[in-house]
C-alpha cells in the first residue's frame, strides 16, 4: 500500500519508516511537505495519490511554543486540517498523533478519550485545535494521543538525561508530574498493527490513547535511565527528586499526564509494552 508520511526526520516518523517498510512509503520532510505552508499540502497529496496518510510532523518544542503562537497553530492545527480536507477529497484515511498535554492534569485518575481537553500552554492548545480540525473535516481518521515520547534520535528526555547524568555530579528532576514514557518504536509498531487490521477490514475511527503501560514521574524515568547507565559501567550523577515549583519553565506541564488505553484495547486489541520493557528495547537498539 502507498503511504505518505510527514515529518521525515522526527522520532515517530523514523520509526514508522522501519515498522512500515513492507509498504510503498513516501516519507516527506519539510522541504517537500512544509506544514508551515498548509495551502501547499493538497497539491502534493493529490499528485502522490497515497492510500493512507500519516502525519508524524509537528511543532514539539513546548517552551519555545509560548513565543511563537501563530507558527505553532499553523503547523499543529491548520496544516493537519488541510491534510484532513485533502484526505476527505481523496477518500483516504488520515492517522494523526496528539498528546497528553491537551489536558490540564487536574483529574485524579487516568484520562479517557471523552474527557474535555483543557490545555495549559500553546503547544497543547494547538494540538487540541489540530484534533478538532480533523474531526470537522469528515475524513476517516485516527487521532492517537501519546505521551513522553523518546527514541535514539532527536530531542528527547532519554538522550538529555543520558548526557546530563554523565556530565554532572547531581541532577534534580521533577517528581510530581506523572505519566507514561513511550518509545517511538512502540508507537510505530502499534500504528503498523492498526494499519494491518484496517486492511483486514476493521474500521474503528476516532480518538484513542496510545501509550506504554504503567506510569512513573520524570524523576522515576530518570532513575530508570540512571540505573541502566550504572549497569553499563558508565559514570552517573546522583538524582534528586524535586517538585515542579523548583523547576520553573515558560510552559506549565500537567501534573497528571496518565492516558487510559482501554478503548484501544477494546476496539483494536492493541496494547503497548510496559514502559520499562520498551526502554530496554530502545537501549538494546542503541547498543
Ligand atoms: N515528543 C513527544 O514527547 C510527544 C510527541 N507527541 C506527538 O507525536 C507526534 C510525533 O512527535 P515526535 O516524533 O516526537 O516529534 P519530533 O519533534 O521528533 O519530530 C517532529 C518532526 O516534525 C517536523 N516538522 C516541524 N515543523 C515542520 C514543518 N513546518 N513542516 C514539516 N515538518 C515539520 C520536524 O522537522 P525538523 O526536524 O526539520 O524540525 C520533525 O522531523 C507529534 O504529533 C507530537 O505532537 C505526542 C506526545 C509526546
Ligand atoms: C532536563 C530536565 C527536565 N526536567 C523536567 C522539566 C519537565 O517538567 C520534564 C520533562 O522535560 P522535557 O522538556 O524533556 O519534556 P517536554 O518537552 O515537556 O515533553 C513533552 O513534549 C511534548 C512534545 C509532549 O507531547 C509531551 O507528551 C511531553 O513528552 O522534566 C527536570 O526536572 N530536570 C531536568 O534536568
Ligand atoms: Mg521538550
Amino acid at each position: 500500500m502507498k503511504i505518505l508520511i510527514s515529518g521525515h526526520t522526527g522520532q515517530v516518523a523514523r520509526e514508522l519508516q522501519l515498522a512500515l517498510r513492507e509498504h510503498e512509503l513516501i516519507s516527506l520532510g519539510r522541504q517537500a511537505f512544509d506544514l508551515s505552508r498548509p495551502d501547499s499540502l493538497r497539491e502534493t497529496m493529490l499528485r502522490e495519490r497515497p492510500a493512507l496518510v500519516i502525519n508524524a510532523a509537528a511543532y514539539t518544542a513546548v517552551d519555545q511554543a509560548e513565543q511563537e503562537r501563530e507558527l505553532v497553530f499553523t503547523i499543529n492545527a491548520e496544516a493537519p486540517g488541510a491534510m484532513a480536507d485533502a484526505c476527505f477529497e481523496l477518500d483516504i484515511p488520515l492517522i494523526h498523533y496528539s498528546t497528553d498535554y491537551v489536558f490540564d492534569g487536574s483529574k485524579a485518575t487516568a484520562y479517557r478519550e471523552a474527557d474535555t481537553p483543557r490545555p495549559l500552554g500553546v503547544y497543547g492548545a494547538s494540538k487540541v485545535a489540530g484534533e478538532q480540525a480533523l474531526r470537522i473535516s469528515g475524513c476517516d481518521h485516527l487521532i492517537l494521543r501519546t505521551s513522553w515520547v523518546y527514541s535514539q534520535h532527536g530531542r528527547n528526555f532519554l538522550l538529555t538525561m543520558q548526557r546530563l547524568l554523565q556530565e554532572r555530579e547531581e541532577l534534580s528532576v521533577v517528581d510530581d508530574q506523572i505519566g507514561a514514557p513511550t518509545w517511538a518504536g512502540s508507537i510505530a509498531s502499534a500504528t503498523a498493527e492498526l494499519i494491518d487490521k484496517w486492511q483486514q477490514g476493521r474500521h474503528h475511527w476516532g480518538t484513542y490513547h496510545l501509550t506504554c503501560q504503567g506510569e512513573t514521574s520524570w524523576f522515576g524515568f530518570a532513575s530508570a535511565i540512571a540505573e541502566r547507565l550504572r549497569a553499563a559501567g558508565k559514570p552517573c550523577a546522583r538524582l534528586r527528586p524535586i517538585p515542579s515549583s523548583e523547576y520553573p519553565t515558560p510552559a506549565q506541564r500537567p501534573l497528571n499526564s496518565r492516558l487510559d488505553g482501554e478503548r484501544l484495547e477494546q476496539d483494536w486489541q492493541v496494547r503497548l509494552p510496559d514502559w520499562r520493557t520498551a526502554l530496554d528495547a530502545c537501549l538494546q537498539r542503541m547498543s
